[in-house]
């Protein structure tokens, strides 16, 4: 009797982001949330507020994050399938993940697709979001969650990326002999040891765009490594810019293909920071211009939610229980 009740109840959707402060006030906490609870130092924290001076004062992350929650509400609802409601959860800013959880369980859902707005999985990024939603739904009781790992190979997603590498290439004297380079967030090296997947589905996201697009070269790189003891994976953004003009080359073109919206990684680290070095260096570099809240990214994420839906009743007709997965969002159809 259960099951005929829940063919028509509302699926949750806990869309996930990383979160950014309100206003400057903020930045000491959020910064503090973000180091585990240890307040930066005067000079960290310094070194950040200066950084979003930089970039008007405030992050455009939260308005874009939020648009991206309404407009992929809005096209769940009128796909023809089951009523969805998006709970927006960010895990370092309100409404925090748990928040989101909480107030999807007091709602009556019981069950929900989690995703991220990161289409790379590392167990240090994706898995802590899912870790934080799973203990909340673990709290909650009656709410059963299924997760999209990854969706960095899905079809429309690199058909999105391949256009904003398109368009980019024109803004150069000559196309054919830019070299694009493909970069994500750093992450302390030793996930690579641990077995991880992030760098690889890096590699393959943007070796799947240079196909498509039969780029003759293109690079990877990493960007925004914290400023700590740890090895971070590198090669740095910064330095691939002076290898390449050390080699030469004059027109590079910058994908930040791990980040899905403009924020400080993007406005700060690529169009303050990277920028300044190109021009020092004579290279001229463009970035790609970020999804955030494009319809047709909107149906990407739509389409892997509607995927990791349809994954979760096939297994759920094979047994009894319906349990916490993990599948990928990858295999969704074109
Ligand atoms: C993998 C990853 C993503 C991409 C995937 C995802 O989106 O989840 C991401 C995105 C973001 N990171 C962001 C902001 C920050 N991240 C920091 C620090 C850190 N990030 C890390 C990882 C990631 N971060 C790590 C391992 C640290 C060191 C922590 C420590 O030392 O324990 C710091 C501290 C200062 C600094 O290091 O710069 C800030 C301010 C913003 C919001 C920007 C805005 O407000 O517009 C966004 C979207
Ligand atoms: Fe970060």
């Amino acid at each position: 009797m259960a099951s005929q009740q829940t063919a028509q109840s509302t699926l949750g959707i806990l869309l996930m982001a990383y979160g950014t402060p309100r206003n400057l006030d903020e930045v000491e906490a959020y910064y503090t949330h973000i180091r585990h609870g240890r307040p930066p130092t005067e000079q960290q924290l310094a070194d950040l507020m200066r950084r979003y001076h930089a970039i008007g004062g405030i992050s455009p992350l939260n308005d874009i994050t939020a648009a991206e929650a309404r407009e992929l509400e809005a096209a769940l609802n009128r796909d023809g399938g089951r009523p969805c409601k998006v709970y927006l959860g960010m895990k370092h800013a309100h409404p925090f993940i748990a928040d989101a959880v909480a107030r999807m369980a007091a709602d009556g859902i019981t069950e929900a697709v989690t995703l991220v707005l990161a289409p790379h999985y590392s167990a240090m990024s994706v898995g802590q979001y899912q870790k934080n939603a799973d203990e909340a739904a673990t709290a909650a009781r009656g709410l059963t969650l299924w997760h999209v790992d990854s969706w960095h190979l899905h079809p429309k997603f690199l058909r999105l990326i391949e256009s904003r590498v398109q368009s980019a290439l024109a803004r150069f004297a000559n196309p054919d002999d830019v070299l694009v380079v493909f970069s994500a967030h750093s992450l302390p090296a030793r996930i690579i040891a641990a077995g991880d997947p992030y760098e690889r589905q890096l590699h393959e996201t943007g070796d799947a765009v240079a196909a498509a697009l039969h780029l003759p070269r293109h690079r990877f790189a990493w960007q925004s490594a914290g400023r700590t003891a740890d090895t971070w994976l590198g090669p740095d953004i910064l330095e691939v810019l002076r290898e390449l003009a050390a080699e030469g080359t004059k027109q590079v073109l910058l994908c930040p293909v791990g980040f899905v919206s403009d924020h400080l990684e993007v406005l700060y680290d690529v169009d303050i920071e990277a920028q300044a070095l190109a021009r020092e260096l004579g290279v001229q570099l463009e970035r790609t211009a970020s999804l955030n809240a494009d319809p047709a990214f909107i149906e990407t994420l739509r389409d892997v939610v509607r995927a990791r839906e349809v994954q979760a009743a096939a297994a759920g007709r094979t047994s009894d229980v319906v349990r916490p997965g993990s599948q990928t969002g990858d295999e969704a159809d074109a």
